[in-house]
């Protein structure tokens, strides 16, 4: 049953994915829900089926699993993006575990868990699952109009959750008079897109007159987060299903499945790549009012560059997710600025502790050892603790967070910078600074003549660097493919 009320925090019970295990039984449904019968066939094998390229029966099957296991009425507009209700609820039971986590404390006195949706959409979806699973509160934003005022439809016909959802309307007036009203924020968007003209805005062929120096995409679009929250606002999370896509063309529309999807919430100027390090650019200004800060990524090749983007941002942690259904993957991405508890509980930041790569094609002159003193070179440039044992072939290695930022940005520190993070790593005895450190070990094996395999290993998983060790593996093994492996044939 769906929560009547806001629940209050701490008294959250954790919520059951009702589509981790077994895929929605389409004869059930069909018998219980005679509007979704007509939708349903049976195949050869005599499996109950629908057709997933029919909009009208992927959105009559979310409509019935809204009501079916959480009790909420629900509609959208032909065309309209048709939510798959396995990844949405991914989603938002992920964000369910981050809260409960708690390596990330509370902010402020807020009694009340409290949500951003970035793009509601007309499906309004998050908020929807949120409110009724978990009794969160949220605010729910967007640009159309028919995503608002579907969204708020939705909202309206669930009395018993209504209460605890706000549709927020992005107003580009608002946050471009903020922009000039000196708060030092750049604006990039035109007084022409205050008309409220999304698809002309969508169009515009030139770039915006001001773009972000630091993102190889770069969004111009109405605002985001900064100039949609008000001021003095506090959230525990935001959340974001962004328009993943630079064209409608690139969006190619699955056409196995028909979720809808309307260029509007599909696509955007710079894509998602550019989309979420808005988002980042905004939390770096909005800090600590959010606890954690999430979006979901479509590409990995995306979620590796904002990972390196977050880090030369200074956040406190970075967690990633991957989300499976069918062939399909998308991942979520959360940070934060508020630094990790003490004695956390042990969290999982990382998928694996060991990983490895092989080098292959090395001249008869390279050794072992000489790729654990180029590893041992490539850390110690950042000043990173290094430790290397050449009877064992590995290298031991401390990391603090401004070494991996460095590490990750490239950038070496000079022979002072090295001098005092390494004093610093080795002198202190405070256990939240020594529980923060990155420890890895790097060794390496020879497999046949000219190669040679180099394995990482993390020493700690419960840390909140350990996010960073696959970005810094992927890195030293950039590193060492450059200076050893031969190119191709001489
Ligand atoms: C991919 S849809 C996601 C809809 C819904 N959250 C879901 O998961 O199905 C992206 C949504 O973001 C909205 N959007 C685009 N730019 C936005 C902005 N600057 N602020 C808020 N919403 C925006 C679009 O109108 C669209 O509804």
């Amino acid at each position: 049953m769906p929560s009547k009320k806001k629940r209050k925090r701490g008294l959250e019970k954790r919520s059951i994915n009702k589509y981790s295990e077994k895929p929605a039984d389409f004869d059930k449904l069909g018998s219980l829900y005679p509007t979704f019968q007509p939708y349903v066939f049976y195949s050869s094998d005599g499996r109950p089926r629908i057709d997933w390229t029919d909009f009208n029966a992927t959105r009559e099957l979310t409509r019935v699993l809204l009501l079916h296991h959480h009790a909420l009425n629900w509609w959208i507009p032909d065309g309209q993006l048709c939510p798959t209700l396995p990844n949405r609820s991914n989603y938002i039971h992920w964000i369910e575990d981050l809260l409960a986590s708690d390596i990330i404390p509370v902010i402020g006195t807020q009694v009340h868990v409290k949500g951003f949706d970035i793009g509601t959409g007309a499906n309004c979806i998050y908020p929807l699952l949120g409110a009724s699973l978990l009794g969160w509160t949220f605010v729910a934003s967007d640009v159309t109009d028919v995503a608002l005022e579907c969204s708020e439809k939705n909202v309206k016909s669930n009395p018993h959750i209504s209460e605890l959802i706000e549709i927020r309307r992005v107003h580009f007036e608002e946050a471009k008079h903020k922009s000039e009203s000196g708060n030092g924020e750049k604006s990039d968007f035109r007084r022409e897109m205050v008309s409220g003209n999304l698809d002309s805005f969508h169009m515009q062929s030139e770039p915006a007159s001001i773009e972000l120096e630091s993102s190889a995409k770069s969004y111009h679009g109405p605002p985001i987060l900064l100039g949609v929250v008000k001021e003095g606002e506090r959230f525990d999370f935001c959340m974001c299903n962004p328009p993943f896509f630079e064209t409608i063309d690139e969006a190619g529309l699955n056409p196995k499945t028909a979720c809808g999807g309307t260029p509007n919430e599909m696509v955007c100027p710079g894509g998602e790549q550019a989309f979420i390090t808005r988002i980042i650019e905004d939390s770096v200004q909005l800090k600590q009012s959010f606890r954690w800060y999430t979006s979901m990524v479509g590409r990995k090749s995306n979620l590796k560059y904002l990972i390196a983007k977050l880090w030369g941002f200074g956040v406190t942690i970075v967690k990633t997710t991957e989300f499976v259904q069918g062939r399909t993957s998308r991942w979520g991405l959360a940070w934060s600025f508020i630094p990790p508890k003490r004695n956390t509980v042990p969290f999982n930041m990382v998928e694996k502790t060991s990983l490895n790569f092989s080098l292959e094609g090395l001249e008869r002159q390279h050794s072992a050892i000489n790729v654990l003193q180029s590893a041992n070179s490539f850390f110690c440039s950042c000043s990173a603790s290094c430790k290397l044992d050449v009877n064992s072939f590995h290298l031991d290695i401390i990391a603090a967070s401004g070494h991996c930022d460095a590490l990750l940005r490239s950038e070496a520190q000079n022979e002072n910078g090295l001098a005092v993070w390494k004093g610093e790593l080795e002198s202190s005895n405070d256990s939240e600074h020594q529980e923060s450190l990155l420890r890895l070990r790097i060794s390496v094996f020879q497999q046949i003549p000219g190669t040679l395999l180099v394995k990482g290993s993390l020493q700690q998983r419960e840390c909140a660097l350990s996010g960073a060790f696959p970005l810094l593996f992927q890195k030293l093994e950039d590193h060492l493919k450059a200076e050893f492996c031969r190119k191709g044939p001489k």
